[in-house]
C-alpha cells in the first residue's frame, strides 16, 4: 500500500462533493478516475496531493516523505521564466541534485518539443505547452505518486503519444499513477484500475473486459486524418506508415474508412491482449 483513503468527505458551503470515500493505492499501479463533469474527480485529486483538506476522514501515506508530483487541469499561466529557467528554479527549490537537474531537464524539455521556445516566457506559450512544462515540472523529481488532473487536455496527439511513453517508463522504475482523463482510449492499455466518480460515490469498474486489439498498418495517409477519431487506442508512426492499434469489433468500421481516404492497407493483425507490453 503506498496511499490509504479512508471514509472520505468533502463537502463546499453545505454542498456535498466527495461521499464516504475509500481506496487503496498500490505501489506502481495506474490508477484512472473517471466521471462526467463536476462530480468532484479534481477535488479527489487535490485531497490526495495534499493540496486540500477533506472535510472528514482520513489519509494514510506508506512514508511521511512520499515525494509526490501533482499537475493540475490548468497549470499557472503567469510565470515571467522561460520554460528551463523556470523548472531549474522548481528544481532547485525541491532540493534536486544539480547533475541531475542538468542532464534531465533538457532531456525532458527535448522529449516534449519544448527547446525551441527556450527565449519565451511560460505565460506567453500555448495552452498545451504550458500544460508540458508542468508535467515536466512534476516528474523530473522522478514522484512516488504522480497526480495528473486531464493531462490529454490542450496536447497534440505527439505529445500525448510522448506522455504516454514516459507514464509506462515512470512505472518501471516505480512510481505510482493516478490520472482522469475524458473520452480517449489513448490509456487503455497501461491503466491497471479504472475507478468512477458518481454523486459523490466512488465505484472500481471490476468488469471491463479487455477485448482484443487489432494493428492496422496503412500506408499513403496522413496522421491528421485519422488521429481525432475516437475508435483509435493509439497511433505510431513508422517511416511512411501509420501504425493504428483499434479494438477488434471495430476495425471493419476503421478498414472502411481508411479505403476511403485512399489509404493503402498493409496488414492487419490480431494482438494479443492489449496488456503492458514493449513495442
Ligand atoms: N474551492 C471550491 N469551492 C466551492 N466549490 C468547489 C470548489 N472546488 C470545487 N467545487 C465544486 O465541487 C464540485 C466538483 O468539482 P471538481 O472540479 O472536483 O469536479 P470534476 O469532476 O473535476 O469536474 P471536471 O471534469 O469538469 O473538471 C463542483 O460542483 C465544483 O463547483
Amino acid at each position: 500500500m503506498l496511499v490509504e483513503l479512508k471514509d472520505i468527505d468533502k463537502t463546499y458551503d453545505r454542498k456535498s462533493v466527495l461521499k464516504n470515500i475509500s481506496l487503496t493505492i498500490d505501489t506502481q499501479e495506474i490508477i484512472a478516475i473517471l466521471g462526467g463533469n463536476g462530480v468532484g474527480k479534481s477535488t479527489l485529486l487535490r485531497i490526495i496531493a495534499g493540496m486540500e483538506r477533506p472535510s472528514s476522514g482520513k489519509i494514510i501515506f506508506r512514508n511521511k516523505k512520499m515525494n509526490i508530483g501533482y499537475v493540475p487541469e490548468r497549470f499557472p499561466k503567469n510565470i515571467r521564466f522561460t520554460p528551463e529557467e523556470y523548472l531549474n528554479y522548481t528544481a532547485k527549490i525541491s532540493g534536486m541534485p544539480e547533475s541531475i537537474m542538468n542532464k534531465s531537464i533538457p532531456d525532458l524539455l527535448k522529449r516534449f518539443k519544448l527547446e525551441q521556445f527556450n527565449n519565451q516566457w511560460v505565460m506567453n506559450l500555448s495552452k498545451g505547452n504550458i500544460q508540458k512544462v508542468g508535467i515536466i515540472q512534476a516528474i523530473i523529481k522522478r514522484p512516488d505518486l504522480l497526480i495528473l488532473d486531464e493531462p490529454l487536455s490542450g496536447l497534440d496527439s505527439l505529445a500525448q503519444q510522448e506522455l504516454l511513453e514516459i507514464i509506462k517508463e515512470l512505472k518501471k522504475e516505480g512510481t505510482t499513477i493516478l490520472l482522469t482523463y475524458h473520452e480517449s482510449n489513448l490509456f487503455h492499455k497501461v491503466i491497471d484500475t479504472t475507478y468512477r466518480v458518481e454523486n459523490g460515490v466512488l465505484t472500481k469498474e471490476t468488469d471491463i473486459v479487455k477485448e482484443p486489439i487489432k494493428l492496422l498498418e496503412v500506408e499513403y495517409l496522413n496522421e491528421s486524418h485519422v488521429e481525432k477519431w475516437d475508435e483509435i487506442i493509439s497511433i505510431e508512426r513508422k517511416k511512411d506508415k501509420l501504425l493504428l492499434y483499434v479494438q477488434a469489433k471495430d476495425s471493419d468500421k476503421i478498414l472502411y474508412r481508411l479505403l476511403q481516404l485512399q489509404g493503402s492497407i498493409i496488414r492487419v493483425v490480431t494482438v494479443e491482449a492489449p496488456e503492458e507490453d514493449n513495442r
